[in-house]
């Protein structure tokens, strides 16, 4: 019996972009079902853990590549879990992948645009409608009877049909019927080499039918004629199973596009085989380029999990701590058993020393970068520099590597290149803490009133925006002996910097200016919990301040934004004494609506929002007129 299917309609619209972009890189489609094939072949392995009589007689999976010139078909046969005839309709009529969902939402319509997009994406089975204008697959799932098996036929347009057929072999046989245009496909020595090029490092053999010159009779050419005996044509080895020195960096390269989907090199590839107490083998890759939701802690982690070379899951979250979720590759232990389910992962202790053994090789890469390659090293910061910060707050063992690795813009450089031990270096004589200071961005950051004083005695102040900057600095308090210090928090104590005479000014302005700063304290009672006069400001009339160890304005706002209770911070504002508008205070008539900008003013100055904007534009008006 069979029957006539409708695709979903995002297959549907796949398959349109898949046959109508022009397609830049065509044989790509035998890498993604030979991928396939294997997929299969693992999923085999896997579940005959639990039921050996999977493998029925046939115990030796591969996967096989022929061809017939005469019918003009490609085939791709595997002896893995095949496919119930539900599952062919599920698997090959819809899209179930959220991964290949975000990417049909990213389509833009524009032929261009899409195709360098599905070229970086990789489309799996439907790769084969680039070569092919019909397409049929035969399978029958591991542990079925014969008579269950299923033939799926589509042209890749809107519909395919399905039948329930006989048949003996367990697996699946995907035939692609060419199309005019790519019949350089039915040939042995191209397909090697795409093989060769895409393939080799699958664990399974992959296998082709032998083929020997014969020599024409009567007269007529001579030609390859196949010889019914099969040969591997992969090395047939995971490559990470491979001696280091039998590997080409471009096999590394094909590897992990190939596990990360990504169409760009690797930044760097760690490859090593750890022996002792926990035996593993580890192939890790930092990618060029940051996901776009690299900020969802919540992302799986990019490391798949192999125990003997047994497949056993995608996306092992244990082996790597959560602020290495970019990280790609592949962990194969020797010590955990097969059936290691994600629970019992998280409390193994072989999986504790697996990820601790991982963590400080991905350091060691970064380390290498940035010692020998400034340009790598730059890219990665632009990627991966702020989500490295949240180590410092996950991952104590090795926060002062950690904290070696961080770079930053300063008041002094304007790329993100200033590590701690530069910044250390270039300390002014009686300087005694690191100067930081947090903003929303790097524009606010600069032109903060707070750095003022800094800038005046030449004393370089390290720019943080990233949003992860104040959380992950509550966890680190010095850097090699020398305390981190936020200029917007707390009294700017400069000590040794400051001069005798300007110490003394300053005290002479505070009692001086008591009576005031108390009126100012009055009038601001409900916004500020203190006014005083202040020496860090130059230019400007007033800032705002939080106690040390309060939580600052920024961070405040930014939890706010995200929904989360805060408590109610009341800053402290410090303005200067010097400046026309604070002398302006003294005996006006305004003195109210004065006071009240200016302490909006500083809140706006730092990227805040008065708590009363209308009011805010009211009082300036009252005094523009
Ligand atoms: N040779 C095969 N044997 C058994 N099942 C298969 C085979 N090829 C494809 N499938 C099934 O069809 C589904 C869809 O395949 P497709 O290649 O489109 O996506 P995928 O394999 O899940 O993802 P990707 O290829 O991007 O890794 C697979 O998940 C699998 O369930």
């Amino acid at each position: 019996m069979s029957k006539t299917l409708s695709f979903q309609a995002e297959v549907a619209q796949l398959l349109k972009l898949v046959t109508h972009s022009l397609y830049s890189n065509p044989e790509i489609f035998l890498r993604e079902l030979i991928s396939n094939a294997s997929d299969a072949c693992d999923k085999l392995r896997f579940e005959a853990l639990n039921d050996a009589g999977l493998y029925e007689t046939d115990a030796e999976l591969k996967v096989r590549v022929s061809f017939d010139k005469a019918a003009k078909t490609l085939t791709i046969t595997d002896n893995g879990i095949g496919l119930s005839q539900q599952e062919a309709i599920d698997n090959l009529g819809t899209i179930a992948k959220s991964g290949t969902r975000d990417f049909m939402a990213k389509l833009s319509g524009d032929q261009k645009n899409d195709a360098q997009l599905i070229g970086q994406f990789g489309v799996g089975f439907y790769s084969g409608f680039i070569v092919a204008d019909k397409i049929t697959v035969e399978s029958r799932r591991a542990g079925l009877p014969a008579s269950q098996g299923v033939r799926w036929s589509s042209d890749g347009t809107g519909e395919f049909e399905v039948t329930e057929i006989e048949r003996t072999e367990r697996g699946t046989s995907i035939t692609l019927h060419l199309k005019e245009d790519s019949l350089d496909y039915l040939n042995a020595w191209k397909l090697k080499g795409i093989i060769n090029k895409y393939s080799d490092h699958i664990s399974l053999p992959i296998m082709m039918e032998k083929e020997e010159w014969k020599e024409g009779e009567n007269d007529q050419p001579g030609e390859m004629a196949k010889t019914g005996d099969w040969e591997t044509v992969n090395q047939a080895a995971a490559l990470w199973t491979r001696a280091k020195k039998d590997i080409t960096q471009e096999q590394y390269d094909e590897f992990y596009k190939q596990i990360s989907y990504d169409s760009q090199a690797p930044l760097a590839t760690t490859h090593n085989r750890v022996e002792g107490a926990t035996e593993y083998t580890q192939l890790l890759f930092i990618p060029a380029k940051a996901p776009m939701d690299m900020f969802n802690r919540d992302k799986a982690a990019g490391v798949k999990l192999y125990v003997k070379r047994v497949f056993i899951m995608d996306d092992a979250q244990a082996l790597m701590p959560t602020y290495l979720r970019f990280v790609k590759g592949v962990v194969d232990s020797s010590d955990l058993p097969l059936n290691v389910s994600r629970e019992l992962l998280q409390e193994s202790r072989a999986v504790k020393a697996i990820r601790e053994g991982c963590t400080k090789r991905v350091l060691s890469m970064i380390e290498d970068l940035a010692a020998n390659d400034a340009e790598k090293f730059a890219t990665f910061q632009a990627e991966f520099g702020a989500v490295l910060k949240e180590g410092l707050g996950e991952d104590f063992a090795n926060r002062d590597r950690l904290a070696k690795l961080l770079r930053f813009t300063s008041s002094t450089t304007d790329t993100a290149t200033v590590s701690f031990a530069d910044y250390k270096a270039r300390m002014k004589e009686g300087q005694d803490a690191i100067y930081y200071i947090t903003a929303d961005t790097l524009a606010a950051a600069k032109s903060s009133p707070q750095l003022e004083i800094f800038r005046k005695k030449g004393i370089e102040v390290l720019l943080m925006a990233d949003r992860v900057d104040e959380w992950a600095l509550n966890y680190l308090h010095e850097f090699d002996g020398t305390p981190l210090q936020s200029v917007a928090k707390g009294a700017v104590d400069l000590g040794k910097l400051q001069d005798e005479d300007e110490k003394k000014a300053a005290e002479e302005a505070q009692t001086q200016f008591k009576p005031m700063l108390d009126k100012l304290k009055d009038a601001l009672k409900d916004k500020a919990s203190d006014v005083r006069a202040t020496t860090r400001l130059v230019d400007s009339p007033a800032c705002l301040v939080v106690q040390d160890g309060d939580m600052s304005t920024q961070l405040a706002r930014m939890l706010k934004q995200a929904g989360q209770a805060v408590p109610e911070i009341k800053p402290i504002l410090e303005v200067n004494a010097q400046h026309p508008l604070v002398k302006k205070l003294e005996g006006s008539e305004h003195f109210e609506d004065l006071a009240n900008i200016l302490f909006d003013q500083a809140l706006l100055a730092e990227g805040g929002m008065p708590s009363d904007p209308a009011a805010y534009v009211k009082r300036v008006n009252t005094l523009l007129l």
